[in-house]
């Protein structure tokens, strides 16, 4: 068997289109969302990743506004930041780029940002209303693989799932979205016992260990559906958590990386933006943009 690869770079390119479209909607109601993000010091990779925040924040029409600080801004300073971006109706969406430099307290910067500003996903507001089902702002990397996963499967319901990771960023919130969708959710981690047995067991697999490689054929069962959230940089150069090259031979579908759901963490920012800013206004949510 040859696995299908699930296309993220296309499927984002589409998405974006759509928010375009909205977005466009929402000029001829005098509306444009607001994206601001906030960059401390200068991790290489989170330099890039800001970077292509902003230029895919105006190619869809928003507005795009970046804070860069020096790696040893006070704690102080950054909540008052964030307190005139909470204050600004020109901003609708607010991210704090991570990891944060040493030193800051990352609970207490994240759950400064208004809640209905999170489009990270990331305060404990927003995490509390996605596990009781309530509406809230879903963390993008995991939206982005529901989003991969309903396209390709259609329904989850009565799946079993394994979500290896369980990080706030990406491993706990997929585990609620596929929960939501009626999937028979596991989340496995370092100290889970026969791992490539239960793997075995999975129609869906997601891997969010940032391990290179993690993952070989044979924990795949056959026909599996895999996501692959992995971003490693080795000497062989960007690689995922999951093997590629023996995935391929068992899995029925597979996320590559690069070009999987990397690409598709920026798209569903911009959804999320394009959300906030509807709720802000009063109006009903972009179809097809929230779980
Ligand atoms: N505040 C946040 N910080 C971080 C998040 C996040 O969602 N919110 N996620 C990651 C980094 N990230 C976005 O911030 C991100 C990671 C990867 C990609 C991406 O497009 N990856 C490409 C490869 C690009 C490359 O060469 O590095 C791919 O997989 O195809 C986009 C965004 C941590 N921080």
């Amino acid at each position: 068997m040859t696995a299908q690869i699930i296309d993220g770079t296309a499927f984002a390119a589409r998405l974006r289109a759509r928010i375009a479209a909205h977005v466009a909607k929402l000029a001829t109601q005098g509306i444009t969302p607001g994206l601001a993000v906030v960059l401390l010091g200068e991790d290489p990779a989170s330099q890039v990743y800001v970077r292509s925040k902003g230029r895919m924040t105006r190619e869809v029409g928003m507005a795009s506004f970046e804070h860069r600080l020096p790696a040893d801004t006070p704690q102080d300073a950054l909540l008052a930041l964030i307190a005139q971006l909470n204050a600004d109706p020109a901003v609708n969406g607010i991210l704090v780029q991570l990891p944060l430099p040493a030193g800051l307290d990352e609970a207490a910067v994240i759950n400064a940002i208004a809640p209905e500003k999170d489009v990270d996903g990331f305060h404990i507001l927003n995490v509390g209303r996605l596990a009781t089902g309530q509406k809230a702002m879903v963390p993008c990397t995991p939206l982005g693989c529901l989003m991969l996963l309903r396209d390709h499967l259609g329904s989850l319901a009565g799946l079993n799932a394994v979500v290896i990771g369980r990080s706030n960023i990406v491993g706990k919130p997929m585990a609620q979205l596929l929960l939501r969708d009626s999937a028979t959710v596991t989340i496995a981690h370092s100290r889970t016992s026969d791992l490539p047995d239960l793997c075995r067991r999975a129609d869906i697999l997601v891997a969010a260990v940032g391990r290179p490689n993690f993952v070989t054929g044979d924990w795949i069962r056959p026909g599996a559906t895999v996501i692959d959230v992995g971003i490693n940089r080795t000497e062989a150069g960007l690689v995922g958590d999951v093997d590629r090259a023996s995935a391929l031979q068992v899995a029925g579908a597979l996320t590559p990386v690069p070009g999987g759901v990397g690409p598709m963490t920026i798209a569903c920012l911009l959804a999320n933006t394009l959300t906030a800013t509807a709720r802000a206004n009063g109006l009903p949510d972009p179809e097809g943009l929230t779980p």
